[in-house]
C-alpha cells in the first residue's frame, strides 16, 4: 500500500501570516505516524515557507514550473529556482493550467520531465470536464492523458511521480465525486499502471482532488485506491486541513 499523501495547494491564496500559522500548527500537529504532507504556495512564499515548515512533518511543494531550465522567459520559474529554495515536489497539469493558460499534453510531458531532471517529485494532475464525463468519455480522457505523460518516460522515471485525479467539474464548486466514481477513476488508473509494471501500480500515491473537506475525506480517503488528497480550498484552514490530514491516518 503506498503511503497515504495529503497535499494542500493554496493555488493563489494565502499570505506570509497564513504560512507562520502553518508552520506553528504543524510543528505542534500530532499527526497520524503513517501520512506524508504537503504544502503547495505561491512562488512568493516559497522560501518562508521553507524555513516555517522545517520542523514540521510537511514538504514543500510549488505549483508549477517553466519548462526551460533558464533564460529569456520573462515571468518564469525554473526547477532549479524550486529546488534552491527547498521545493520538493511540483505540480504539474493541473487542470487550471490546462485550461487557462493552455499547458496541453506536450507542454505537461516537458513540465515533468525538467521535475525529474532537477530531482523533483511532479505530482502529474489528470481529469476530465463534467461535459466529457457526460459523454461517457471521463475514463479514456483520464487515462489518455496518464499516457501521453507515462508513455514518453524510462521505466525509472515513471516511479518518480505522484499521480493525482482531480475531476474538473469537482474543483472549487462543492461538487465533490462520490468516493464510488472517484475510486471508479483511481482503480482504472491503478490497472493501467499495472499494464507498465506491477511495481509501479503498488507504489504510486494517487491523490484524489476536487471539494476535498473535513466531513468527506474519511469516505474517500477510505476507499482502496484513493491513497491520499490534493486539497485546495480547505488546505487554507489549518484546522480544516489537519482534519483532513487525521482521515488519512
Ligand atoms: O489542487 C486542488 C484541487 O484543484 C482541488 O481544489 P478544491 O479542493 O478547492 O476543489
Amino acid at each position: 500500500m503506498p503511503m497515504p499523501l495529503i497535499a494542500g495547494n493554496w493555488k493563489m491564496n494565502g499570505s506570509l501570516s497564513l504560512v507562520e500559522t502553518f508552520g506553528q500548527a504543524l510543528a505542534d500537529a500530532d499527526l497520524p505516524s503513517r501520512l506524508e504532507v504537503a504544502l503547495m504556495v505561491p512562488f512568493p512564499y516559497l522560501e518562508s515557507a521553507s524555513r516555517a515548515l522545517a520542523g514540521t512533518r510537511a514538504v514543500l511543494g510549488a505549483q508549477t514550473l517553466s519548462d526551460q531550465p533558464a533564460g529569456a522567459f520573462t515571468g518564469e520559474v525554473s526547477g532549479e529556482m524550486l529546488r534552491e529554495v527547498g521545493a520538493t515536489l511540483v505540480l504539474v497539469g493541473h487542470s487550471e493550467r490546462r485550461t487557462l493558460f493552455g499547458e496541453d499534453d506536450s507542454a505537461v510531458l516537458a513540465r515533468v520531465r525538467r521535475a525529474l531532471e532537477v530531482g523533483l517529485t511532479p505530482v502529474l494532475c489528470l481529469g476530465e470536464t463534467l461535459e466529457e464525463r457526460d459523454d461517457g468519455r471521463g475514463e479514456t480522457v483520464v487515462i489518455g492523458q496518464l499516457e501521453a505523460v507515462l508513455d514518453a518516460l524510462e521505466a525509472e522515471q515513471r516511479h518518480r511521480l505522484v499521480i493525482a485525479y482531480e475531476p474538473v467539474w469537482a474543483i472549487g464548486t462543492g461538487r465533490t465525486a462520490t468516493p464510488e466514481q472517484a475510486q471508479a477513476i483511481h482503480a482504472a488508473l491503478r490497472r493501467r499502471l499495472a499494464a507498465y509494471d506491477d511495481g509501479l501500480a503498488e507504489t504510486t500515491q494517487l491523490l484524489y482532488g476536487g471539494s476535498m473537506k473535513a466531513d468527506n475525506a474519511a469516505e474517500l480517503l477510505a476507499q482502496p485506491d484513493i491513497d491520499g488528497g490534493l486539497v485546495g480550498g480547505a488546505s487554507l484552514k489549518i484546522d480544516d486541513f489537519l482534519a483532513i490530514c487525521q482521515s488519512a491516518g
